[in-house]
């Protein structure tokens, strides 16, 4: 993302944005986010039809992040078509669509919409998205990745990205390293998306928190940092030609810097963006200037994957 900071004296390339679902589902969100010190935006992943998603209460703080059941609530992917097509892309931001088909068939019939409107934003299809039910999410489901990317890789034509869940097996960082690299114009991963199903307790009440999915639901945040390094970087030794935008527990420019270590050439937020608001990236982007000029980085490139191992 090219918008640049001028912090401290230096010009550094705003390298923050928001996490699909953050910020992002109505235009006033969207529009609090272009008037951001973000350096690009995201829509909330969108389905064919909208929804309501699951009943609250659906997102709740935890003391280490966030534990959320949302649902996919969405306005339906032709009121993020009309904002696309609408947008200012001259002045501001890199703007970003998130797409999430509850099927194949309807990722295509987004992806076609889009495409056949020609615009200068760029798609994140979310594979985390659910897949046949009973199978797991397409980004557990290794073949129908493949298959996924098989059929929308060559509608799309363009750079394109996709949101992954987070993995925790090294065989599996290696399957799906070798399933992204098959399509050149899959050109990033956005690593990683909330890691799925854990469960919040009150212990008074001996309740479950949130009320979607009998208390289960994603966890993101703090706790989720280090699998979120690690995706990132698996990713980014693995696959040396495309870009991987980092998220996950991203609360301050420290944890911004090891992303970026890590290899990630952009970083979303999601639970401090949920919890701070659109103020969250005039804070970070003022955090990762100062961190870099203690540490004498002019650019982010002098850093960006340079993670030392002993
Ligand atoms: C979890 C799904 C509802 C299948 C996809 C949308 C989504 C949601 C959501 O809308 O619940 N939350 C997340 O942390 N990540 C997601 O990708």
């Amino acid at each position: 993302v090219d918008i640049s900071t001028s912090i401290s004296g230096t010009t550094l390339p705003n390298v923050f944005f928001n996490a699909s679902g953050v910020w992002c589902q109505h235009e006033d969100e969207l529009q609090a986010m272009v008037e951001s010190h973000s350096g690009a935006l995201i829509t909330k992943s969108a389905t064919l039809a909208p929804r309501q998603g699951n009943p609250s209460p659906r997102y709740l703080p935890l003391p280490l992040g966030s534990i959320s059941s949302m649902g996919l609530p969405n306005e339906g992917y032709e009121y993020y078509l009309r904002y696309a097509c609408s947008f200012n892309y001259s002045r501001t931001k890199p703007l970003f669509i998130s797409l999430s088909g509850l099927s194949l068939g309807d990722s295509v019939k987004m992806v076609e919409a889009f495409v056949a409107a020609d615009l200068p934003c760029m798609l994140e299809i979310n594979f985390s998205c659910p897949n046949v039910p009973g199978k797991p999410q397409l980004g557990y489901d290794f073949e129908a990745m493949d298959a996924a990317l098989a059929t929308l890789a060559p509608l799309i034509k363009k750079p394109f990205g996709i949101k992954l869940p987070p993995f925790f097996d090294i065989a599996h960082f290696d399957l799906v390293a070798a399933v992204c690299q098959k399509y050149s114009n899959l050109a990033f991963l956005t690593c990683v998306n909330s890691i799925g199903n854990g469960l919040a307790i009150d212990f008074e009440t001996e309740t479950a928190l949130i009320k979607p999915k009998d208390g289960y639901g994603g966890l993101s945040g703090a706790m989720i940092l280090n699998t979120a390094l690690a995706n990132v970087n698996a990713f980014y030794r693995r696959l040396p030609d495309k870009q991987i935008i980092g998220v996950g527990g991203v609360a301050s420019g420290k944890e911004a810097f090891l992303h970026i270590l890590a290899g990630a050439s952009a970083v979303q937020i999601g639970t401090q963006l949920m919890e701070e608001g659109p103020a969250v990236f005039e804070r970070l982007n003022k955090e990762l200037a100062e961190i870099m000029a203690a540490k004498g980085y002019n650019t982010i490139e002098d850093f960006r994957g340079r993670l030392k191992t002993l």
